[in-house]
């Protein structure tokens, strides 16, 4: 268990993380959100004693970092895949990690099989590509066989193969009765792998719920029905009492999830449908919505670049 307790860090000006109070549990998955600049990497950074509160506290199984004995045993982290030294394998990486943490040698080869690296075992780790400095350093976080875990940013790098692989270990882990904390901006991979979300924007903690009420809560799910006789079935609805909203073309939509007394209904009147699908809104929309006014660095929408022809600049046209 991780305990967040109104928890502050201030650079100077900048208030990176802003009284940030919450649990993060075992057994479940918790994805960590938050658009850029919201402060996760700061409060991940915290709970690892490599950054001291300004404010606040944050205890890791009831203890602060640096009061647990091999911590390593305790919690294992991923925050940058690149914070290897280039120059040893990643046999020899991981082995000195062990050594300093009282974990066997044995347990080295077990962990690099875990993450596929061990036919590039005795390989330097400068020469890997980002994906495999990912696994690498995913191997580290597991190498005390830690009760807690937390990921950075995992999924950074790896193929359509490591971001399935890595969905199942860290549902398999908290399955085990672990403490999963993973930060990514990959909406459609959270929603897949996370049972609980909490969310930050601007240091300051904006939800902290369940993957189903968030959606829930932050974005619309509606039912979209299409109808070659859309007016009578309009005078069907509204005699029901249904709000509808007349959307682009033949398409009619109902909020809420009433698609089977729609559907009973269109029957009972000997009205046909073309479609009749509960739509559910995504983790992505949610999110957007949620942190609509805490995103700090907006992309700048311009205008359309007029269409061009292609080396048209080269050539002078
Ligand atoms: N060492 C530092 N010195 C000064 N400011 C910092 C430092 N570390 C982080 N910050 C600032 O604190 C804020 C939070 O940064 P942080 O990296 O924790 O956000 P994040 O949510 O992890 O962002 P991203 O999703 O972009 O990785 C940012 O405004 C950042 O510029």
């Amino acid at each position: 268990m991780i305990e967040l307790v109104r928890l502050t860090k201030r650079y100077g000006e900048k208030v990176a993380v802003d009284h940030l109070t919450c649990t993060v549990r075992p057994g479940i998955v918790t994805g960590f959100l938050g658009p850029n600049g919201a402060g996760k990497s700061t409060t991940m950074r915290m709970i690892l004693g490599l950054d001291h509160p300004t404010a606040g506290d944050v205890r890791i199984d009831g203890r602060h970092y640096d009061q647990l004995k091999d911590p390593l045993t305790y919690v294992g982290a991923l925050l940058d895949a690149k914070a290897v030294h280039g120059g040893r394998s990643a046999y020899n990486h991981l082995l000195c990690l062990a050594q300093s943490n009282g974990i066997s040698a044995r347990r080295v080869s077990e962990v690099l099989e875990t993450v596929g690296l061990t036919a590039v075992a005795r390989k330097k780790a400068k020469g890997f590509s980002y994906g495999m400095g990912q696994r690498l350093g995913i191997a580290a976080a597991l190498l005390g066989d830690p009760r807690i875990l937390m990921f950075d940013e995992p999924v950074n790098g790896l193929d359509p193969e490591g971001i399935h692989w890595i969905r199942t270990l860290m549902k398999s882990l908290a399955a085990q009765g672990r403490t999963v904390f993973v930060s990514s901006h990959l909406m459609s991979e959270m929603a897949l792998t996370a049972d609980h979300l909490v969310v930050i924007g601007q240091g300051r903690l904006l939800a902290d719920t369940s993957m189903a009420d968030f959606i829930r809560q932050n974005a619309r799910s509606y039912v979209r029905i299409r109808s070659p006789q859309r007016e009578r079935l309009l005078d069907v609805l509204h005699e029901a009492g249904i709000t509808v909203v007349e959307a682009g073309g033949s398409v009619l939509e109902v909020d809420g999830g009433e698609s089977e007394r729609i559907g009973e209904l269109a029957a009972g009147h000997g009205i046909v449908l073309h479609e009749l699908s509960t739509q559910q809104a995504s983790l992505e929309e949610a999110f957007m919505q949620l942190t609509e006014d805490a995103v700090e660095y907006h992309a700048q929408a311009g205008p359309e670049p007029a269409p061009q022809e292609w080396g048209a600049a080269w050539r002078g046209v």
